[in-house]
């Protein structure tokens, strides 16, 4: 197992595909990308599904999300989703992405053996949309969530980002989309994981706010806290249910205690936590022929030395050296 000196243990496992996207969310990177991962430096798909069996079998994983940068621009998705889908145990397997490229292959990912997928949409509104991720996908996004769903990758669930004076009075109009369309919506709190070092704690938008703007339209009904066990989403039923709405707070509400991830990127090292500074190298020890044993040896080494949580409200904090996009999101 995958423990640490808090006596959390880790059973989900968030693996970066690639550090690459074809958006440029402003909140997580600059408008030129950034100085990608050279190709002999990723994982090979041979090496992702080894270490994810290493996980499954040895280390007690049992839910695999496929991240990135944008995940469906790995070419090797499928097969890596087929072969992970063939692992003993098999694990439960999502994938986070920007919904782009998901209308030509949310039935070969299903088929493939994915259970669902989260799709990231912060507005319905396709000039904001240009704006905010300074491109001009919008219809694709919307194409792509119709098709996850209508492909059986369900619940859908959308992530929102809510940014000041550009998306921040969208909640409502969000919540009523959602609702209509039977995709479970979140907003999630800004985080300082943007690769431009711009994140400004009185400038985000708070729980609080999304709350506030929230309840102006709908009744919100707070989810019994047992229910939420180590997920990072609050949620509240809508105007009696069955709709639910989610807020993961990551800066005012932090959720650290019930941390149960482990994290790798796609050049293969293993991250505690999102705000780790520190990580381990397992492409090393893989590429040096190490045994199984060793792998899960050095991983679960890692893990042991897991901090308390994210260290935001620290007066010492810095932010890591990666951004969201080369850490897996
Ligand atoms: N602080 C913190 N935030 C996280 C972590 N994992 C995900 N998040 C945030 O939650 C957002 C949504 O993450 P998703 O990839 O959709 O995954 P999830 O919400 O954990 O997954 P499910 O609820 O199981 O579908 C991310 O964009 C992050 O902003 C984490 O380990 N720590
Ligand atoms: C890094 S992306 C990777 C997967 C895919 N490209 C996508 O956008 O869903 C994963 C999630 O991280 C979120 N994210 C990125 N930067 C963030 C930040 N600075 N604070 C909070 N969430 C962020 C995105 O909104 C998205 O939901
Ligand atoms: S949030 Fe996702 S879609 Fe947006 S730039 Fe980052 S990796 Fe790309
Ligand atoms: S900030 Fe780190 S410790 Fe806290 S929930 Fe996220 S990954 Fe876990």
């Amino acid at each position: 197992m995958l423990t640490d000196t808090y006596g959390r243990v880790a059973t989900d496992l968030r693996v970066s595909l690639t550090d690459k996207c074809n958006l440029r969310c402003t909140y997580c990177m600059p408008e030129e990308g950034l100085q990608w991962l050279a190709k002999p430096d990723l994982l090979s798909d041979d090496e992702i599904v080894r270490l994810v069996r290493i996980a499954v079998t040895d280390l007690g994983v049992t839910e695999v999300r496929f991240t990135g940068g944008e995940p469906l621009l790995r070419p090797g998705l499928v097969s890596i989703v087929e072969r992970c889908a063939a692992l003993e145990p098999r694990p439960r397997m999502s994938l986070t992405t920007n919904g782009i490229g998901l209308k030509r292959t949310a039935a070969a990912l299903k088929s493939a053996g994915l259970d669902r997928v989260n799709v990231s949409l912060d507005t319905l509104r396709p000039d904001v949309f240009k704006t905010l991720t300074r491109r001009d996908r919008h219809q694709d996004v919307l194409d792509g969530l119709r098709a996850a769903r209508d492909a059986g990758l369900t619940p859908v669930k959308v992530n929102s980002v809510l940014m000041p004076g550009l998306n921040d009075d969208e909640a409502p109009e969000l919540l009523a989309w959602a609702v209509d369309n039977a995709y479970e919506l979140r907003f999630i709190e800004q985080m300082p994981l943007d690769a431009q070092h711009g994140w400004k704690r009185d400038g985000m938008i708070t729980a609080g706010d999304i709350l506030a703007s929230l309840r102006t339209r709908f009744t919100l009904t707070a989810e019994d806290e047992d229910t939420r066990g180590s997920a990072p989403a609050e949620r509240w039923t809508v105007d009696g249910g069955p709709h639910r709405v989610g807020v993961i707070a990551s800066v005012t509400r932090p959720f650290c205690r019930a941390c149960d991830r482990t994290r790798l990127t796609a050049d293969g090292q293993v991250r505690t936590c999102l705000f780790a500074r520190e990580e381990t190298d397992l492409r090393a020890a893989l590429r040096s022929d190490a045994p199984d044993e060793e792998i899960a040896r050095i991983w679960r080494l890692a893990m042991w030395g897991k901090k308390a949580g994210s260290g935001l409200d620290d007066p010492s904090f810095l932010q890591p050296d990666r951004p969201m996009s080369a850490i897996g999101g």
